[in-house]
């Protein structure tokens, strides 16, 4: 009687787990979405090819496979349809971002908060972006600029020493680990006016790049099934047991990272007075503004996004271009003629200026955006759900409530927007493109600048945009004026870490004086 009864409880269960995948499978408007079959079954293999760690490659060949509509998860697609982009990641958007992003909240001592990065909700969004905003604008960051200017010092510097140790010879040196030392330095000088001394110390000062990569594992990952976050280290039980666990306690750092910004926030060591600017973190403190309040809590919150947000992608487009020109002479050499041509005739700066940089070096603009296509920061979609009303994509309709997301690397390498050499390092693409639009026809560039989602767009674009601009623009020609580079392997395909942020790995150069120089 007893095992009767176990039995019934047992088939009933399996019944209502098939009925409930199947439902899944078979979704109204979703069950005709080409994909993998698995994934629209389940969370699993969307966990499992994130953990992986190489998203970016995957979601490239999906849709090579596939099509421009892909089913990634049950109620989760990819698109790379370019005439919905627009659409969906616009500045008035109603496509508010996912559940993806709550892995990413900041930690505060009350809890769990939404950031400008992850919260969902666009109104939230407006009112936590609205106070800080006017501190990202170019004209703020022409006035840091000489903090740049120091810590590209401090990097030359260091280069010069070891080169001169090696009595004037080659050095070698890891560009992974030194452009994020760099990107790291000069962040933190632009938003609390001291570098934490990175390349200075030729080291992780303090483990916070370490804190973030595990950080960006667990919520990379833990976001392709964010209904998991809440027993996962979104518990608070969980996440206290976590940290005698090393390996969970690697990835349990979300509060460790906004402390770090609270002790910056609530320095004493640093004074404003007559240094000539005022940096990022004084412009969030300042109420008057934009006229708007923001709490000492927000202010943390908000410089929090700079410490984890503003290193690893200025780095991951710093290496990107390194790489890229090294491995393509003819470029390489096009664009140290445009920085030699300008040296020459005394137009750059001891340490060159931005504007220098922006203004007349138009090949070295379309070798950062053609850098910064072919490997964006960013290596997994932007999720968005839709919202009442549905979409219309390729064709097919898609119901309200669908999560769907474009990945920048699948777009910007769209063949019909960029052309056959779409894998290409090709930068002169966009000159030509520039040069049609000259002549009165933009369709080319506005595609191109449509599918090229590195910053992202729409409402959601980055905020730090003009900080990383101004820290390669100066970076770059100031090298490639001083020094020579070279891969230690010629033949190196760089590796990747692809969670949530495509880190490369393995960039490591040969580096040498330039005669003249
Ligand atoms: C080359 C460098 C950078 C790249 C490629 C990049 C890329 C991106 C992308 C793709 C997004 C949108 C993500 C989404 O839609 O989910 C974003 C947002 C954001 N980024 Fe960046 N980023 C860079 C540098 C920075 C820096 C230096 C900072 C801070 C100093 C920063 C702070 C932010 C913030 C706060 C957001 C959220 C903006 C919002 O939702 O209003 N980023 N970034």
């Amino acid at each position: 009687m007893l095992f009767e009864r176990l039995y019934v409880v047992l088939a009933t269960g399996v019944i209502a787990i098939v009925v409930l995948y199947a439902n899944r499978r078979w979704r109204r408007h979703l069950r005709d979405v080409p994909g993998p079959f698995w994934d629209s079954f389940s969370y699993v293999p969307r966990l499992l090819k994130t953990a992986y760690g190489q998203r970016c490659y995957i979601d490239i060949d999906l849709h090579r496979r596939y099509g421009s509509l892909v089913r990634v998860g049950p109620n989760e697609i990819s698109f790379s349809d370019s005439s919905a982009l627009s659409q969906v990641y616009s500045a008035n958007t109603r496509y508010e971002k996912s559940d993806f992003y709550v892995a990413f909240d900041a930690k505060g001592p009350h809890g769990s908060m939404p950031t400008v990065f992850s919260t969902r909700s666009e109104k939230e969004h407006r009112g936590l972006k609205k106070p800080i905003y006017g501190a990202y604008t170019m004209a703020v960051m022409l006035e840091l600029e000489p903090l740049t200017d120091d810590c590209i010092h401090i990097f030359e510097r260091k280069i010069d020493e070891k080169i001169s140790q090696s009595r004037g010879q080659v050095i070698v040196l890891d560009m992974n680990e030194w452009l994020h030392w760099y990107a790291f330095d000069v962040v933190m000088s632009v938003s609390f006016s001291k570098p934490l001394g990175f390349m200075q110390q030729e080291q992780d000062v303090g483990g916070l790049i370490a804190a973030i990569e595990g950080r960006l594992r667990y919520t990379a990952t833990v976001g392709q099934a964010p209904f998991l976050h809440p027993y996962l280290l979104g518990s608070n039980l969980v996440s206290k047991v976590a940290n005698y666990i090393p390996a969970l306690a690697k990835m349990n750092t979300s509060r460790r990272i906004v402390q770090f910004t609270a002790d910056q926030v609530n320095r004493s060591d640093v004074d404003q007075g007559g240094k000539g600017y005022i940096d990022m973190l004084e412009r969030f403190k300042s109420t008057g503004l934009d006229g708007e309040e923001i709490s000492p809590i927000n202010v943390t919150v908000a410089a929090s996004g700079n410490v984890f947000a503003g290193s690893d992608t200025t780095a991951i487009s710093l290496r990107a271009l390194f790489y890229y020109l090294i491995k393509s002479p003819r470029c390489y050499d096009k664009l140290v003629r445009e920085i030699d041509d300008l040296d020459q005739t005394g137009q750059l700066s001891g340490v060159v200026r931005f504007t220098e940089s922006n203004e007349l070096m138009p090949f070295m603009q379309a070798c950062l955006k053609e850098a910064m296509r072919l490997h964006p920061a960013v290596g997994m979609p932007l999720e968005r759900v839709v919202p009442e009303g549905g979409i219309t994509i390729s064709g097919k309709f898609i119901p309200q409530g669908t999560v769907i997301g474009a990945n920048p690397w699948v777009v910007a390498r769209d063949p019909a927007v960029y052309g056959d050499d779409v894998d290409e390092f090709r930068p002169e693409r966009w000159l030509e493109a520039q040069q049609e639009e000259k002549e009165g026809d933009s369709s080319r560039l506005r595609a191109m600048e449509r599918n090229f989602l590195a910053f992202g767009a729409g409402s959601r674009t980055c905020l730090g945009k003009n900080v990383s601009l101004l820290e390669m623009n100066k970076l770059i020609p100031q090298f490639l004026r001083k020094y020579k580079f070279e891969l230690v392997d010629p033949d190196l395909k760089l590796g990747m870490q692809d969670y949530w942020f495509a880190k490369q790995t393995g960039l490591v150069c040969k580096i040498s004086p330039r005669s003249h120089k």
